[in-house]
């Protein structure tokens, strides 16, 4: 197994992954830890571990550090990146560098809002976080991908665009670190006077639709344990889309003041739509954000990514339930928490 370590996610609280580690090691599983270096490492890293035949590759990190690695795992549905295609300086791959069958997602969840680990139901505890990733069952989560002026990036969670991508795009980590996700209700509070609201054209499955701000989702959840779109399962095509139709301070406070009371769905003049290809338009460009991050700007077309990926989620649980769409502790995905499975993770 590789973990990829972002040092700069969350409150770096390395103590968590050091006891995770520990715990793994003490069960004699053999693992690598790799630290990130800068933007867009983890993606690097976690595509070269599977194209060495990786089959358990670890995030820990937030949801910008999953979605990076999730990135990098795409690679394993990718014909380019097949045997024949994979060429180092000129000569063809040895056969140690070929692609495996499937390459899992794991998750230390080290971040600041921590979404999808909220979503899959994962647990926090060292000993439970090691006991997921060393017997978890694999769940499908089917990542988006937004297409825009400086080119594609792939989520997991979810991506927005208005005033809550300019909030993302301007919070501090010095701040982050010292608030957690308090950091973002500091910085809504500096920005609501001096944004300026703009209204959007999202086109949904070729239907147009003014708005005042919105999210794609491919869970159900936002900002971190709270509800926002309860249809939304992770491990299946398609989005669900958050239309809000009034944009200014108002609404905003009134969004902020939902979100933590698990209201936000219930927002006067919001809609919620289910559709497979959203394109935002916008008079000027708007920055967006999607899992947390900063990721460019409009006009932005938004897909699904061409195949689903396997995360570890608990064997059992209703964070895993709303992954698959099944009721929970019933078996999906290529793989089941079974004593075979177990033992092979455990060895590494
Ligand atoms: N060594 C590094 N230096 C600077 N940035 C990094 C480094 N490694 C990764 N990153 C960037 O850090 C960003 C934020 O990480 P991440 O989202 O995991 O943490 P977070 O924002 O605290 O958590 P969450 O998204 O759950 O709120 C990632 O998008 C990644 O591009």
């Amino acid at each position: 197994m590789l973990v990829i370590y972002n040092p700069t996610a969350g409150r770096r609280r390395i103590w968590l992954l050091w006891s995770v580690l520990d715990i793994l090691m003490a069960h004699g599983v053999r693992l690598d830890v790799a630290e990130t270096t800068h933007p867009g490492h983890a993606t690097a890293l976690a595509r070269e571990a599977v194209l060495r035949g990786a089959t358990l590759v670890v995030a820990a990190g937030g949801d910008g550090t999953i979605a990076e690695v999730a990135e990098g795992l795409s690679v394993q549905h990718d014909p380019a990146a097949s045997p024949q295609g994979t060429l180092r300086g000129g000569r063809m791959a040895p056969a140690a560098t070929r692609r495996p069958v499937a390459c899992h997602l794991g998750i230390i969840p080290l971040g600041t809002a921590n979404v999808l680990a909220h979503e899959l139901g994962l647990p926090h505890a060292a000993a439970e976080v090691a006991a997921v990733l060393a017997a978890g069952r694999p769940v499908p989560l089917w990542p988006g991908i937004a297409h825009g002026p400086t080119g594609r990036r792939l989520f997991v969670q979810m991506l927005g665009i208005g005033f809550d991508a300019h909030v993302v795009h301007n919070v501090s980590r010095p701040v982050k670190r010292a608030l957690g996700r308090g950091a973002y209700v500091v910085q809504t509070l500096r920005e609501l006077p001096r944004y300026g609201f703009a209204r959007m054209q999202a086109t949904i499955d070729g239907v147009a639709h003014e708005t005042g701000g919105i999210i794609v989702s491919k869970g159900s959840l936002y900002g971190g344990p709270y509800m926002l779109a309860p249809e939304a399962v992770p491990g299946e095509r398609g989005f669900s889309i958050i239309l809000f139709g009034r944009a200014g301070v108002a609404s905003a406070l009134l969004a902020g003041a939902a979100l933590p009371l698990n209201m936000l769905q219930r927002l006067p003049g919001t809609r919620r739509l289910r559709g497979y290809e959203i394109t935002i338009t916008t008079p000027v460009a708007l920055p967006a954000q999607s899992d947390g991050d900063p990721a460019g700007s409009t006009p932005l077309r938004i897909v699904d990514a061409p195949a689903p990926i396997h995360v570890l989620a608990g064997v059992r649980g209703a964070g895993s339930a709303r992954a698959t769409g099944r009721p929970a502790g019933a078996a999906t995905g290529p793989g089941t928490a079974d004593g075979a499975v177990a033992a092979e993770r455990l060895a590494g």
